[in-house]
């Protein structure tokens, strides 16, 4: 993930950081959006949600169906009933990307940023920043799951040791290859999770379906050690057995000797499959591609 050095001035970020607080959060302000924006939503919804009740994950399903968001951009405060109740997590309105430091802190404190604006018509496939529907979309659902909240709480109480440690692209290698483009082994189907794929049609089905593409398991020192791209498809992903496995697997281990010895090193490059390394059992036959 790329962010901003300093998102509040001018840095090609196309949110509008002006009125933000210190913490960057702003007015969701939705009377503000135009009727043409909500119907821009349920276009994407409606094509998402079709696309992900045949290649999402059910704990990611379940959730969307709970925030019932079918209609228009939602109101982040009705989102807000549903989650508090849940897991105790809200979601902030953001301009867009904001400072590393902020946003560890948000989400330490179960404050998920959600990005305000809505992408433009000839970005319905693939935008370069995040917008609502993204965060949205993507992020929200999941959040209901007791198991992921209190992980990326843990996740985000773990953004200063890393940053101190100098350690910080092994930390956002985490959250990329588990929430942003995470699977995970549903009765030995894959499905997605990760709010990078659901958000996007293309990459729902290339990263269930594609033949080709590496699909490891769920490793915490090697993802910590895995370059990502941030503009295409990704060469590889890593599969989680369920998501306890974000718990034992990380939030209990110690990732301080593990900075030490990799964070000076370079990346294994995407898509490299080291020697020895076997696709996770569930990825050895991938989702066939079916109209439905
Ligand atoms: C490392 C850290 O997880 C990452 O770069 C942050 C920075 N700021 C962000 N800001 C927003 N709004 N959304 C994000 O996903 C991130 N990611
Ligand atoms: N266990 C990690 C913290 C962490 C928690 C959750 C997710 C990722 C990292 C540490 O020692 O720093
Ligand atoms: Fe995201």
């Amino acid at each position: 993930m790329r962010k901003p050095e300093d998102a509040k001035s001018d840095s090609g970020l196309r949110g509008d950081y002006e009125g933000a607080a210190a913490d960057y959060t702003v007015a969701q302000d939705w009377d503000a959006y135009p009727e043409e924006t909500h119907d821009r939503w349920r276009r994407l919804y409606a094509r998402q949600s079709r696309l992900c009740a045949q290649y999402g994950a059910p704990q990611y399903l379940s959730g969307l169906a709970r925030l019932d968001c079918a209609g228009g951009i939602p109101r982040f405060e009705e989102t807000n009933a549903v989650l508090s109740t849940a897991t105790g997590w809200k979601i902030v309105p953001v301009p867009g990307f904001i400072p590393d430091g902020v946003f560890f802190d948000h989400l330490a404190n179960r404050r998920f940023p959600v990005t305000r604006w809505i992408r433009d018509e000839h970005e319905l496939d693939y935008l370069v920043e995040p917008d609502v529907f993204h965060d949205f979309f993507g992020h929200v659902p999941i959040l209901l799951d007791p198991t992921f909240a209190d992980f990326l709480e843990a996740y985000g109480r773990a953004g200063e040791r890393a940053m101190a440690m100098d350690a910080l692209d092994m930390l956002a290698r985490i959250y990329w290859y588990t929430v942003e483009f995470g699977l995970i082994d549903d009765g030995g189907t894959l499905k997605a999770f990760g709010a990078g794929i659901v958000s996007s049609a293309g990459e729902t089905v290339y990263s269930v379906t594609d033949p080709d593409v590496l699909r490891l398991p769920f490793d915490p020192v090697r993802i910590m050690r895995t370059a990502y791209t941030i503009d295409t498809f990704q060469k590889n992903y890593f599969v989680l057995d369920n998501l306890d496995q974000l718990m034992r697997g990380l939030v209990e281990l110690d990732f301080g000797p593990i900075y030490q010895e990799w964070r000076a090193a370079p990346p294994i490059p995407i898509g490299e499959r080291l020697p020895g390394e076997q696709p996770h059992p569930a990825a050895l036959a991938p989702v066939k591609e079916t109209q439905s």
